[in-house]
């Protein structure tokens, strides 16, 4: 999906929400556990019931991992039922990975090729040739972590290298690498209070914003300080929507959820123009 395309969406919903499928079987209502494929099921009825609401989709793959040969299958019913019913959707393999070249261009092929996601997020931390082989593919995106949205993130993100905190040579260095265009960033909502300065170093990049809800981030925060005049922000929010209600109305109950957090980025989309 080309970055024009997720803008166009954006203004067409009045949306920048993105819903992160983090499904896990101790949460999800009782009712769904006596069918073939729990893990799609719960996926299905929360992707129908919110896609007028969002833009993104972003299944965390550890959440799938964690139930073997059966998550996998559960990962990639849910990527084919997103790429064939709502093709409109930008969909996010939250993989956190990245390895020397010729791994990570294996890596690239399963998601990208493969399981047919339009972005994957990588962690910097081995360098340039663990980065660029996600980049070479046209049109898909990776999402690299600047500055993440855990209390960790201090023990080394915010560290000063030669005078300079590590995530901001994160952000300038990786702005040198081959197809810097497929390049978008995260930044937990939790701090949203660095976007000034990271928008001086990336005016442009989208970024993917995970932390509001359940982690206690700031929507209008994290808009002030991050949006650009493209917008340039997916807001994602995982619990705070998919487990809304453990009840048999519990997709129409998440769909309320993604509901508040829409009207509230509607309203900064006004504010935009
Ligand atoms: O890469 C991510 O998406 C991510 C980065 C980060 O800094 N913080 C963070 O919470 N995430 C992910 O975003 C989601 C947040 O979930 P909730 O806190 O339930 O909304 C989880 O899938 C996290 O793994």
């Amino acid at each position: 999906m080309t970055t024009k395309f997720l803008i166009e969406q954006i203004h067409k919903k009045k949306s920048f929400l993105c819903i992160g499928l983090d499904t896990d079987l101790d949460k999800i209502p009782s009712h769904l556990l006596k069918e073939k494929d729990p893990i799609f099921a719960f996926n299905k009825a929360i992707i129908d019931a919110t896609h007028h609401l969002c833009v993104a989709y972003k299944p965390n793959i550890a959440f799938y991992e964690a139930y073997g040969i059966k998550g996998w299958q559960a990962l990639e019913k849910t990527i084919e039922y997103l790429n064939k019913n709502y093709p409109e959707q930008f969909t996010i393999a939250d993989a956190k990975r990245g390895d020397i070249g010729n791994t990570s261009t294996r890596y690239a092929k399963a998601f990208f090729e493969d399981l047919g996601f339009n972005s994957i997020t990588i962690a910097p931390y081995m360098g340039k040739d663990s980065v660029e082989p996600f980049l070479t593919f046209e049109d898909k995106h990776t999402i690299l972590l600047a500055l993440t949205s855990n209390q960790g993130a201090y023990d080394y993100q915010t560290k000063l290298i030669d005078g300079k905190e590590l995530y901001k040579i994160v952000l300038e260095t990786s702005k040198g690498y081959e197809n810097a265009q497929n390049l978008m960033y995260v930044v937990g909502a939790t701090k949203a209070s660095y976007l000034t300065d990271i928008r001086k170093i990336i005016p442009y990049n989208f970024l993917l914003v995970p932390g509001v809800g359940a982690q206690g981030g700031s929507l209008e925060e994290v808009c002030r300080y991050g949006m650009t005049k493209d917008v340039g922000l997916l807001i994602n929010s995982s619990r705070g929507i998919i487990y809304a209600s453990n009840a048999e109305n519990f997709a129409h109950e998440a769909a309320n959820k993604a509901k508040v957090l829409q009207v509230k980025m509607e309203k900064e989309l006004k504010a935009l123009v």
